[in-house]
Order: C-alpha cells, then structure tokens, then sequence
C-alpha cells in the first residue's frame, strides 16, 4: 500500500505549545430563575506540539466543557484560547478534528462517504480525497468495509469511521472526548492501541478525554487531573513513556505507580463529586 503522508508541520519542535489556554472559566447561565453554574476553571494549559495529552477527573467535573472550549464550540467566559497562536473564537479552527463518544457516524451515507465527509465541506479535491479516505479506511482496518452502512457495523467499528473522518481532513490537533467510552474493554484496548499508530503516524497532538485511569496512564505523554467542579487541574503528570508504547507498557512497574498516583489524585476529588449530586 502507498504510503500518504498524513500531515505536514513546519517548524515544529518538542517544545513548541501548540494550543493553550490562559485563566479560562466557564460559567453557564442559570436556567429557569437559576443562579449562573460556574462549571470550569480558572484552567490554564500549554499542549505541546506532538504530545498525547489526556485529561481525567471526575464525573461531571467540567472535562468535555474544556474540550469544547479549546475546539470553539463553547466560549470561554474569561480567559484566553490559542491554537497555533491564534485565538479561538466561535468555529473550530482549521487544523482541528474531534472525535465524540456518541455515534457520529451518517446512516444514511456509506463509510466510504461518512469518511469523506469533513474533507468535503473543507473543499478538497476528489481524488485528493479518495487517496486519503482509502488509506484512513485501511489504516482503521476498514477498507472491506468501505460501501457498508453504518447500521451493519459493530459499535466498535462506527467509532473507528469517526476516527478515520478525523483522519480524512488531516488534523493537527485531534480532540477526542471518551471516544471508545461505549466500547466493551477488549474492543477499548485495540481502539487506544490504534489511537498510538495513529498518533505515531500523524505527528498529531492529542488531547483525550477517558474515565479510564489505565487508558490515560497507557496512552500518554502527561496526564491532567482535575478536581470536582469547577474542574480546574490539580496537577500534571508525566509519563515518560518511550513513543513505541503500546499495552505490554502496562506490564511495566511503573504503570502501577503511575496508575496508583492518579488515582490517589482523585479519589478525593471523585466523593466530592459523588457528595454534590446527593
Ligand atoms: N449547557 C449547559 N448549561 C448548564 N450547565 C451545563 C451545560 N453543559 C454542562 N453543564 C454542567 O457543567 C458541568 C460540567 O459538565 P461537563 O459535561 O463539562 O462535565 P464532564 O466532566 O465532561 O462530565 P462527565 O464526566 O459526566 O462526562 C456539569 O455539572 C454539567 O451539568
């Protein structure tokens, strides 16, 4: 199979904050004479060009709010956001794809058309567009699937067409919110395994959004945890993990340091959450 390059950065080095907020809050406004809900921050964070970056913290915590936040598709109510230097205002910047945990896949379009959806509506050219979904759709383990229907297809399998979307429209910056969340384990664990290829593959920075501890600790570069809400990081973990990781990393023992550090992290955190919703 030819190989496509996926992605090109100029300049890039290690160093390089590719996205980053600066003080951002969120603060909804209060529904049916309720008072405003401050769901988020103050956050601030530098993604790094390159990195896998996930974020964990407890249930109703604020975590998809920032993620729609960096995206463009929630705005700050203080603070600032950046990608590439730019502000991030109302849309989601060229160079950014995200992946949700619902199915996002069209039932009506093949997955052929499904993953060329987003190149499409940003005006690539056809054959531009059948080179990079083939090879999406082979790099998913797709390609004997390319005219099914979504309705034919395991859950696993619609999750792995989004995927190839956001492949398919060549982003720099991929934002993926508890995307395997409605996946069975085994199936979870070959989708992160993927998600490394495709990490290692594009060159992308990652910023993933998991409830699961063992996900975060495998997957990535650093992890943010976050407190109850209003989420805000309580700290930042690195890793260190070489970037040909990959689930035998979970027999490393430092695995079970790093596993055991998050979640001494967020245990507190995770009953006062629990204490907020009773
Ligand atoms: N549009 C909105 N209007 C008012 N409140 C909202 C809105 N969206 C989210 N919230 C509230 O903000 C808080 C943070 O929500 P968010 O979905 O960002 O949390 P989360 O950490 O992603 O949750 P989960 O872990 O359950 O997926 C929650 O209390 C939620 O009810």
């Amino acid at each position: 199979m030819k190989r496509v390059p996926l992605m090109v950065v100029p300049d890039r080095t290690p160093s390089t904050i590719h996205a980053a907020l600066t003080d951002v809050t969120r603060i909804y406004a209060g529904q049916k004479g309720k008072p405003p809900f401050h769901a988020l921050g103050p956050v601030s964070l530098d993604l790094q060009a390159g990195e896998f970056f996930s974020v964990v913290g407890p249930s109703g915590c604020g975590k998809s709010t920032l993620l729609d936040v960096i995206a463009g598709l929630n705005a700050a109510s203080s603070g600032t956001v950046t990608f590439e230097g730019a502000p991030v205002r109302d849309k989601v910047p060229e160079g950014v794809a995200i992946v949700f945990q619902e199915d996002a896949t069209f039932p009506w379009l093949d997955v052929y058309d499904n993953a060329a959806f987003g190149a499409r509506r940003a005006g690539v050219a056809e054959n531009e567009i059948r080179e990079r979904v083939e090879h999406a759709l082979a790099f998913m383990g797709l390609k004997a699937f390319t005219h099914a229907y979504p309705a034919q297809l395991s859950g696993g399998m619609r999750q792995r067409v989004c995927i190839a979307r956001a492949m398919v429209v060549r982003p720099r910056l991929m934002l993926l919110d508890e995307p395997f969340g409605a996946l069975d384990q085994q199936t979870r664990l070959l989708m992160g395994e993927e998600m490394l290829n495709l990490w290692r593959e594009t060159g992308a920075t990652v910023m993933l959004i998991t409830h699961s501890i063992d996900e975060a600790v495998l997957l990535s570069d650093r992890i943010g945890v976050m407190s109850s809400c209003p989420g805000r990081f309580i700290e930042t973990i690195h890793t260190g993990w070489s970037r040909q990781r990959d689930s035998n990393t979970a027999l490393d023992p430092r695995f079970g340091e790093l596993t055991a550090k998050v979640w001494g992290l967020l245990r507190g955190e995770a009953l006062k959450a629990l204490g907020n919703q009773s």
